[in-house]
């Protein structure tokens, strides 16, 4: 089987993995790349299914020995990245990784894989918006949206840097035109 990518990013707030999780609920054709991680994990994450959650030293150890597709330091220090056994992972059971990460990583990614990806940014329809989604979450602190809203700034001008861009103004409208493109991808009817 060819082997496919698809990539969704956007700014931390605007709805990715909202989307990409109603996605893959529906279409048993993609698998999520499950990253790895040096943040501690919330409370409802569970290692393995969310993240493969890393100290700082084992992450280093996997860049060390080449095993990232892609890796950003994206957070206050944290790192993420997408194992390159991940993707084979998925490939070895006739899937298709659906990757979810930041801009950065996705940039990298795409330049690797670009013969075979889909990629998709997911903008936010304001910056109000997105603080407004961030604060409702419950995740961050002041400082932390802060710096997510620092960031989103920066990533929102890349955002012509992809396929495909899909506004998530609202969430049922949204998801179905990401669900159709990535059936237009698939050959899917
Ligand atoms: N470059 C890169 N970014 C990732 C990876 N996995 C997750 N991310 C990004 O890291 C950021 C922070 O993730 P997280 O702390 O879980 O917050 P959330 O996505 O806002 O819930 C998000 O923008 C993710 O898209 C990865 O493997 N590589
Ligand atoms: N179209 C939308 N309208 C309002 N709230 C939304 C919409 N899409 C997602 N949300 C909410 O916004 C918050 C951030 O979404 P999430 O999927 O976690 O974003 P991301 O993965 O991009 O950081 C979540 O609480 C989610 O329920």
């Amino acid at each position: 089987m060819e082997k496919k990518i698809i990539i969704v990013t956007a700014p931390s707030g605007a709805g990715k993995t909202t989307i990409v999780k109603k996605l893959l609920a529906e279409m048993p054709q993609l698998a999520f790349s499950i990253s790895a991680a040096t943040r501690e994990a919330r409370a409802n994450e569970v290692d393995g299914r969310d993240y493969y959650f890393m100290t700082t030293d084992e992450f280093h150890q996997k860049i060390d020995e080449n095993a990232f597709a892609e890796y950003e330091m994206v957070y206050a220090g944290k790192y993420y990245g997408t194992l390159k056994s991940e993707l084979e992972r998925i490939w070895s059971n006739d899937q298709i990784p659906m990757v979810d990460i930041d801009v950065k990583g996705a940039l990298s990614i795409k330049e690797k894989y670009h013969q075979e990806a889909l990629t998709i940014f997911i903008q936010p329809p304001s910056i109000d918006a997105l603080r407004e989604r961030l604060s409702e979450r419950g995740t961050e602190t002041q400082a932390s949206l802060d710096e997510r809203l620092a960031k989103a700034r920066y990533e929102l001008s890349f955002s012509h840097e992809f396929d495909k861009i899909v506004v998530n103004d609202v969430l049922e409208r949204a998801y179905e035109e990401v669900k159709n493109l990535v059936k237009d991808f698939l050959n899917i009817k």
